[in-house]
């Protein structure tokens, strides 16, 4: 019985013809083991360099390209292209099986031909090659083979190797990537998921090399779903996964474990697949949780795309971090009445000036957050040795016990009135979760975690009793946008032995990629875990064009360019749906969304989840998070709005604390770059900001 395989870049194809012709397509494909019995066509291609390439005739003009094996019965879609152009593919490639990896690994051996001499003269007189470090031998470890490696040989610079990538077997030009960038074959091994030692690798087995190569190639049984598969085929995240990204996704640990990796490395869609992975098992209900509530919206939009079966979907509950905290409170006390942050201040001030204490009332709002409710600090005596790391600002034993003075009135304050904050809401559940014998999950699965607060952990942590595959994080420590800097030992989630790195960006191009990681250049970033963060060995997909930066004498000028610009996008075919407008402050962001309607465009609020519609999505930096969007522009990257002085510690009043800041908020920045999927636009009047600047 044949069964039918999908090569992912049959399905981007697919995804680029128009609905009747798709339509077809599936009509061929779906009727294909009926077809193989009757004996229909599958072609073979004259001049072919590699003859098990076939066509088959979608319509008159469209053929499709297939592997179709000398033995076994796995037939592989490649490619669906205008009948000219099929026939060109076909008769340029070579399908074979790595022999170290097991993969299907497909090359453009004429491309290759016709290079390497090229290269070979170009590089004669040069000593030094790209990989003059780099022993055959571990090259050959690392499945590239007698072809690629003597083309490798004659790479001089990083630029010929990326020009290459689009006739290199994939696999092996990975490799190669990885080791150019840095990583050790030990690490690059690691990262492209080698298949286990003893496994035999039969070059000519094409069945058992497709099931081993699932980042490229899914097999589908049966009509339903190979329809399936056809029916969104942009989202190509749901069928192949990158082996690093599978990896992950199916292991079962003994403990919490993590995923880390820049932007767009495919955290989130390794969180949903793990959430479904785990799902699936029945051991338990999954919470998936997040940040904000912007995002918890696109993962259980992704969910439901991922999860097709009903009984499993249901298994899923997504909720935002702080909905959990106010579901959990509310079951035990009843609707929380929340204090204001204009009555927080009001009242820190009272206090302060009650007790005559020099200090600012954010330096207390500060100090109580990231301290006592951090460390759940019970008492003046804890205060007094309570660890104040990245506060800054020392304070000696008298001062501490003023301070504390001030902290117990406010928090006693609160309970009279009857106040909560997110955070005593956050804490209240934990305690809640923490007494519990019966918890309300199996596994807690978390995505952008960089963001979440001590007791927001501490909530998770109790959500879920202590076993194998407990809680599942995702996140980024470059993409920080709050405050809060927390060990994840210090919350009871050891991770050590069960973290991985993710290094391929899906989203957006090396270009822009390349431009916003200038930004964080220098900058010390942790790892949640006691050692820092390393951006060595990203790399992206795809290429594009460089980030546009554009200067403006004023704001208006900058504005009005923002909507030619956005114009300008929408005339050349991109959908109004699929740009991104940021700023840093809301009253920029509102200013904004009115000037794009006065040029007719349409554009909504990302605050307004009521808004929604088709139109440009336009959001402060930190509605941003987690988001995409093909075209991207950020505005008003002036110098006092990014990052504004309000959000900055000044440096006399604490030093620690005002570095943090000031990383924060290019961090922020970063992300709001980052979120561009093909192109960037940056812009600015007057003075740009030191941010912009360093890297212009
Ligand atoms: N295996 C894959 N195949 C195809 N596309 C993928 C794959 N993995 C991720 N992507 C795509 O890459 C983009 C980024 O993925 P995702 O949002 O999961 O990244 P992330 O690491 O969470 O990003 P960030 O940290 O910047 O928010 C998405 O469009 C996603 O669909």
């Amino acid at each position: 019985m044949p069964r039918l395989a999908i090569e992912r870049e049959f399905l981007r194809d697919f995804a680029r013809l128009d609905r009747k012709l798709q339509d077809r397509v599936s009509d061929v494909f779906s009727k294909f083991n009926e077809a193989t019995h009757a004996g229909i066509h599958l072609e073979k291609v004259g001049n072919a360099r590699d003859d098990r390439l076939r066509s088959i005739r979608i319509d008159k003009f469209w053929r499709g390209v297939v592997l179709a094996p000398e033995s076994g019965d796995t037939y592989t879609l490649l490619k669906v292209l205008p009948h000219d152009d099929a026939y060109v593919w076909a008769q340029r490639r070579q399908v074979s099986i790595n022999t170290v990896t097991g993969r299907i690994e497909i090359r453009d051996v004429e491309a290759i031909d016709a290079t390497l001499p090229e290269l070979s003269r170009a590089a004669g007189g040069k000593d030094e090659r790209l990989f003059s470090q780099v022993s055959d031998g571990d090259l050959r470890r690392l499945g590239v083979d007698n072809q690629t490696r003597e083309f490798a040989g004659v790479l001089t610079d990083i630029v010929q190797l990326e020009a290459a990538r689009a006739f290199l077997p994939q696999h092996q030009w990975e490799a190669l990537y990885g080791l150019a960038a840095g990583l050790t074959p030990e690490e690059v091994w690691s990262e492209l998921g080698a298949p286990p030692a003893d496994e035999q690798i039969d070059p000519d087995d094409v069945d058992a090399a497709v099931e081993r190569t699932a980042e490229r190639v899914v097999l589908v049984s049966g009509s339903a779903e190979l329809l399936e598969v056809f029916r969104r085929p942009l989202d190509l995240w749901r069928v192949y996964l990158h082996p690093s990204q599978r990896k992950v996704v199916a292991a079962s640990y003994r403990g919490p474990a993590r995923v880390t990796g820049g932007p767009g490395t495919g955290k989130t869609v390794v969180a949903m697949h793990r959430a479904y992975h785990l799902a699936r098992q029945g051991s338990g209900q999954v919470l998936v949780t997040t940040f904000t509530s912007t995002l918890a919206t696109s993962l259980q939009m992704g969910l439901d795309l991922l999860v097709d079966d009903p009984k499993v979907r249901e298994r899923i509950v997504v909720q935002h971090v702080d909905q959990f905290a106010h579901h959990v409170f509310r079951k035990r006390l009843g609707h929380p009445k929340l204090l204001s942050p204009t009555d927080e201040t009001r009242r820190w001030r009272q206090v302060l000036r009650a007790l005559k204490l020099p200090v600012t009332e954010t330096f207390m709002s500060e100090e109580w957050r990231q301290v006592v409710l951090a460390q759940q600090v019970p008492d003046g005596e804890a205060y007094l040795a309570a660890k104040r790391t990245g506060r800054g600002r020392p304070l000696g034993s008298r001062q501490r016990t003023q301070v504390w003075a001030a902290i117990d009135a406010f928090q006693r304050g609160l309970i009279e009135a009857g106040l909560w904050t997110h955070e005593t809401i956050q804490a209240e559940a934990a305690a809640v979760l923490g007494e519990a014998s019966d918890k309300p999950f199996r596994h807690v699965v978390v995505d952008e975690a960089q963001d979440l607060n001590p007791n927001q952990w501490r909530l998770l942590r109790a959500a879920v009793a202590p076993a194998s595959d407990d809680v599942f994080i995702a996140g980024d420590t470059h993409q920080r946008i709050y405050q809060h800097r927390i060990s994840l030992k210090d919350v009871g989630l050891n991770v050590a032995g069960r973290s991985a790195r993710l290094t391929v960006s899906y989203r957006t191009t090396a270009e822009i990629l390349a431009w916003s990681l200038n930004m964080l250049h220098g900058q010390q970033i942790d790892d949640m875990d006691g050692g820092s963060e390393t951006i060595a060995g990203y790399r992206c997909e795809t290429h594009g064009t460089l980030p546009q930066l554009k200067s403006f004498a004023g704001r208006t000028d900058e504005y009005r360019a923002l909507s030619e610009q956005v114009r300008t996008w929408i005339d050349a075919g991109v959908e109004p749906g699929e740009i991104g407008v940021t700023a840093r402050s809301n009253s920029a962001v509102d200013t904004l969304i009115l000037e794009l309607r006065r040029s007719d465009i349409d554009a909504y609020a990302l605050a307004d989840s009521q808004a929604r519609s088709s139109g440009v999505a336009v959001g402060t930096m930190h509605r941003m998070k987690g988001l995409e969007f093909r075209c991207m522009a950020v505005v008003g990257v002036t110098t006092n709005q990014v990052p504004p002085p309000s959000a900055i510690t000044p440096v006399e009043e604490d030093r620690a604390t005002h570095l943090q800041d000031l990383q924060r908020e290019r961090c922020l920045l970063f992300v709001a770059c980052t979120r561009a999927r093909e192109q960037l636009y940056v812009s600015w009047h007057g003075t740009p900001s030191d941010f912009i600047d360093q890297v212009r």
